[in-house]
């Protein structure tokens, strides 16, 4: 995938901005408060609907603005826009007709992104990385959400039932069918892209040598006892689940654990070798989509933050093998550019820009000059 133009307007200091975009390695540069993650967020906003940084739009529209958009065009053709008011509520749009939700943005612009955030990957809850890999399978099996919905209509009216005081066990049990029956299917999407994610991950360690990422190792929490089926499970855990008011097993429960020696990574790794082992954790993700057929676009804020040169190289090598396009940004141009210099066209031939004060220029480059 290959986001060609870029407009935005009001989106935090950037009042407006319409760029043309390099088909490989896109490199945003300028001091802090530039806006240069500004930026990465409007296009983070454009594949999903939503920011990186927060849950609230009024913070990312420009203060004493009604409202911001964001439009972009793919390779080939395809238009999506966003437009968010300070008055609550907005429009996603494709291909200038309303869109009928954000995971249409999703699927037609795949994203992976590596920012300070992203480290929660490894020390933050379950969730986080149950969404890594719910990324994964949506967008390499197409009938996940649909199974993934049915589970969570059903799992809700479970848990409606059990916060009621008196609870029939036969009603219970019709909701506990359904949850059994698909998150079933949920179970074994995840697990299909667990084993390509995994493959995939493996495949990144061995280029790393003799650190200690490359002896990490990663395994796949179902939600539920491995002897067990879920609807066993269910039933076994009623008791405590109705002295909870809540279900406790299942697949929403689900998580990844990324391990050395049986620790906790995050344990046991640096801060720059957690950032590279997040690093191939996305680069495998993108390896997985792109074995379909669909390359994400990568957006990398400061990838020099915490990487040595060596790292920041070995990462660039990665993502050129794996997507179609990737957005970076960093204060000094000339360290930014360094890690892509090494590689093939187009990889090795920056498109450069400009960020200052919400400005986004264009850098000609030496051809552009002569
Ligand atoms: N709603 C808003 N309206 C106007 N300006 C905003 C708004 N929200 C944030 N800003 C400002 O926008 C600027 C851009 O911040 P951004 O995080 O994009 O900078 P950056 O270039 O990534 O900086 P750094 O190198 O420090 O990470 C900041 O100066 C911030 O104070």
């Amino acid at each position: 995938m290959t986001l060609r133009r870029l407009v935005l307007s009001n989106f935090r200091n950037i009042a407006h901005a319409d760029l043309t975009l390099g088909t490989g390695v896109n490199l945003f540069c300028g001091k802090n408060g530039s806006g240069k993650t500004s930026l990465l967020e409007a296009v983070h906003m454009l594949s999903s609907g939503r920011s990186f940084r927060t849950r609230h739009h009024s913070s990312v529209i420009q203060e004493g603005s009604g409202q911001l958009t964001v439009f972009g065009q793919l390779a080939g053709g395809t238009t999506l826009g966003i437009e968010r008011l300070a008055s609550g509520g907005g429009r996603i749009r494709v291909n200038h007709g309303d869109a009928e939700s954000s995971s249409q943005l999703a699927a037609l612009l795949p994203l992976q992104v590596i920012n300070s955030e992203s480290f929660s990957a490894l020390d933050g809850g379950p969730g986080v990385r149950r969404r890594l890999l719910d990324w994964t399978v949506f967008h390499v099996e197409h009938s996940f959400i649909r199974a993934w919905k049915n589970y969570q209509i059903a799992l809700k009216q479970r848990n409606a039932l059990l916060r009621r005081g008196k609870i029939d066990p036969s009603s219970l049990a019709v909701w506990e069918q359904r949850m059994a029956a698909t998150g079933v299917e949920v179970d074994h999407f995840r697990s299909q892209a667990f084993a390509a994610l995994s493959a995939a991950l493996r495949g990144l360690q061995g280029d790393l040598g003799d650190s200690p990422v490359s002896r990490v190792d990663f395994s796949y929490r179902r939600g539920w006892r491995k002897e067990l089926d879920l609807g066993e499970a269910l039933r076994l855990s009623r008791e405590g689940d109705m002295a909870q008011g809540h279900t406790r097993i299942g697949p929403q429960r689900a998580d990844l654990r990324f391990t050395v020696a049986g620790e906790p990574a995050h344990n046991i790794l640096s801060r720059g070798q957690q950032k590279m082992l997040v690093c191939a954790l996305r680069t495998a993700m993108a390896e997985v989509v792109r074995q379909r057929g669909d390359k994400p676009v990568f957006l990398v804020d400061d990838l020099p933050a915490e990487l040595d040169e060596e790292n920041q190289q070995q990462f660039a090598r990665w993502v050129s093998r794996c997507s179609g396009q990737v957005l970076v940004t960093g204060i000094d141009a000339e360290a930014t550019a360094r890690p892509w210099r090494g590689l093939e066209s187009p990889w090795n031939t920056p498109t450069m820009f400009h960020v200052e004060h919400g400005k986004i220029t264009a850098v000609p480059t030496a051809g552009d000059r002569q």
